[in-house]
C-alpha cells in the first residue's frame, strides 16, 4: 500500500488530521525524566502510547537523532520500530543535497523504511527525483516557513507576486498528488489561501501555526481542501510533556473536526447551487485529464488568447510530449476516434499538433503530412511537408477548437493543394458552437474531450474549487 493510501487509512481510523513530532529533543521534555538517551527513548514511546489512537502520522525530525551522534542513530530506528506498521512516519529531513539525494533516499525508504519525507525545493526536481523512484513513499516539499529571516526571500521579487508561490506551482510539476505534497509554516490565513489557491489538490503539512493561538480557526479554515480534508496538522509542542497529553490531543482533534464538519457543510451546500455537476457519474477519461491537470497542461487563471479575447483557463498541450506516458494516452484517445474514419493520410497542425500527428502515424501505420506555418523562401518552398498525391483524402489533427481558426487554415492550405479534408480531429472543444461553425464549412469536427467535461471532473475530483468551476461557467456560457 502506498504513502497515501496508508494516510487516508490512518485519518479515517483516527478520524484525525494530527501527526506529531517525535524528537528527542531535552529541553522539550520533562525535567523529572533527566536527559538521557534511555529517558528520551521512554518519553518518546509514551507519546506514542498517549497518541497512537488520536493522530495520522508520525514526524521524526532527523536532525534531533543526528546531534546525539551514533546513539541518536540507534534512537531512531528503535522509535520507528515501536510506531505501530499502520500509522506512516513521515521523517522530518530537509538538509538533503544533491550529490547525496540518491543515497539518502535509500537509506531512509529502504534501512528505515519511512513513509514519507520532507525535502528543501532549492536544488530543484533533480533533488526530489531520486525520493519519487520509491513510487509508493511520499515527499513534501518546503514551500513557506514562518521565519521572519526568510521573508526576504520567500516575498521576492514583491508581496504580489512572492516566489514561494512560485515554489508551489514549481512543485505541482513534480509528481502526482498522491506523491508530491507541500510543507507550510505560517501564521497568516491569507498566505495559507494563496496556496491552496494554486495548488486546490495538494496535501499540505501545516507547521508553525501554534506560534499565533488566535489565528487557529481561520488558518484551518484556509488549509483545508473543499472536502474538509488535505491538511496535516502537528500537536502543539509544549503538550507533549503534559500528563494529560491524550485528553489535551482529543480535545485539539475534535476541535480541529468540528471546523472540517463546518467546511464540508459549506462545500455541500455550493454543490446544491453549481450547475451540471454530477457526482455519481466518473469521466471515462477522468484519469488522463487529473495527469493532465497535475503536469500543468490545464491552467486556470486570466489568460490573453491569440484573439485578445481574456479566457479564464489557458490549455498548453504542447508540455504531453515531456511525459511519455501521458502523451502514450493521448495518443492513444485520437487514435480510437481516427480508426472509424476513412482518410489517405493523417495532417498535423504546426506546432503544437506535429508531435500528436506522429505518434498517431506511427500507432496507426498510416502516412503523414503537414503543412507549413509559414514558407520557406529557400529550397523547395513547399506549402505541405511529406508526399502525397492530389486528389487524397487527408484527417486534420489539432490540439483544441477555440474559433476554430488554426484548423480551417490549415485544412485550407492542404486542400489548396489538390487534397480533400473531411474530418477534423482535436483533444479538446472549447463548445461554444465551433464544431457548428466547421460543419457549415464543410468539415466534420470531433474531439477526445470538452473543456466543460474537464472542468467538472477537475472539481468533482477537488483539483479547481468551486469559485474556479464557477469562474469557468460564468465565462463559458
Ligand atoms: O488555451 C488555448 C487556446 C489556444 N491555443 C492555441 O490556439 C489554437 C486554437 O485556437 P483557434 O482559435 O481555434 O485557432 C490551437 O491550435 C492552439 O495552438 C492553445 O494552445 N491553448
Amino acid at each position: 500500500m502506498n504513502f497515501y493510501r496508508k494516510l487516508q487509512d490512518s485519518i479515517e481510523r483516527s478520524n484525525s488530521l494530527l501527526i506529531v513530532g517525535l524528537d528527542p529533543n531535552p529541553e522539550m521534555m520533562p525535567a523529572v525524566r533527566g536527559n538521557s538517551i534511555e529517558a528520551l527513548e521512554n518519553w518518546l514511546q509514551w507519546i506514542v502510547s498517549e497518541t497512537r489512537e488520536l493522530v495520522c502520522a508520525y514526524k521524526p525530525t532527523l536532525g534531533f537523532y543526528e546531534i546525539l551522534g551514533a546513539a541518536g542513530w540507534e534512537l531512531l530506528t528503535r522509535t520507528i520500530e515501536k510506531i505501530p506498521r499502520d500509522i506512516p512516519v513521515i521523517l522530518d529531513a530537509k538538509h538533503g543535497d544533491l550529490n547525496t539525494s540518491t543515497l539518502f533516499a535509500k537509506t531512509i525508504f529502504e534501512r528505515w523504511n519511512v513513509d514519507a519525507v520532507t525535502l528543501n525545493p532549492y536544488p530543484g526536481q533533480d533533488h526530489v527525483a531520486p525520493f519519487l523512484v520509491y513510487s509508493d513513499r511520499g515527499a513534501f516539499i518546503l514551500c513557506h516557513t514562518s521565519n521572519q529571516g526568510a521573508f526576504n526571500l520567500q516575498e521576492y521579487p514583491d508581496p504580489a507576486n512572492p516566489y514561494y508561490l512560485q515554489v508551489v506551482r514549481e512543485a505541482r510539476t513534480w509528481g502526482t498528488p498522491e506523491q508530491v505534497f507541500l510543507e507550510v509554516g505560517t501564521t497568516k490565513p491569507e498566505v495559507l489561501t494563496r496556496i491552496r489557491d494554486i495548488a486546490p489538490e495538494r496535501l499540505i503539512l501545516l507547521r508553525s501555526l501554534w506560534e499565533d493561538r488566535s489565528q487557529f480557526t481561520r488558518l484551518i479554515g484556509a488549509g483545508l481542501t473543499a472536502s474538509g480534508d488535505g491538511l496535516l496538522i502537528p500537536l502543539p509542542q509544549d503538550i507533549l510533556k503534559e500528563t494529560d497529553l491524550g485528553d489535551r490531543a482529543r480535545a485539539i482533534r475534535d476541535e480541529i473536526n468540528v471546523i472540517r464538519a463546518e467546511k464540508s457543510r459549506e462545500n455541500t451546500r455550493e454543490d446544491l447551487w453549481t450547475p451540471n455537476v454530477c457526482l455519481l457519474q466518473q469521466h471515462p477519461h477522468q484519469d488522463l485529464i487529473l495527469e493532465l491537470f497535475d503536469i500543468g497542461c490545464l491552467m486556470f487563471g486570466e489568460y490573453v488568447q491569440a484573439s485578445g479575447e481574456t479566457f479564464s483557463y489557458y490549455i498548453d498541450l504542447r508540455r504531453i510530449i515531456s511525459n511519455p506516458r501521458v502523451f502514450g494516452q493521448v495518443i492513444e484517445s485520437y487514435g480510437e476516434i481516427l480508426k472509424n474514419l476513412t482518410f489517405d493520410r493523417i495532417a498535423g497542425i504546426p506546432y503544437g499538433s506535429l508531435p500528436t500527428a506522429t505518434g498517431l502515424s506511427l500507432l496507426l501505420d498510416r502516412p503523414m503530412i503537414f503543412p507549413r506555418k509559414e514558407v520557406k523562401a529557400h529550397g523547395t518552398r513547399r506549402l505541405i511537408e511529406g508526399n502525397f498525391q492530389a486528389g487524397e483524402t487527408v484527417v486534420v489533427v489539432d490540439d483544441i477548437l477555440i474559433s476554430g481558426k488554426s484548423a480551417i487554415e490549415g485544412a485550407g492550405k492542404l486542400e489548396s493543394a489538390g487534397l480533400h479534408v473531411q474530418d477534423i480531429v482535436v483533444f479538446i472543444d472549447h463548445g461554444k458552437g465551433v464544431k457548428d461553425k466547421l460543419r457549415e464549412r464543410g468539415y466534420h469536427a470531433y474531439s477526445v474531450l470538452t473543456l466543460s467535461e474537464i472542468t467538472e471532473t477537475l472539481y468533482e475530483a477537488g483539483r479547481i474549487t468551486g469559485e474556479q468551476y464557477g469562474c469557468f461557467i460564468e465565462r463559458s456560457c
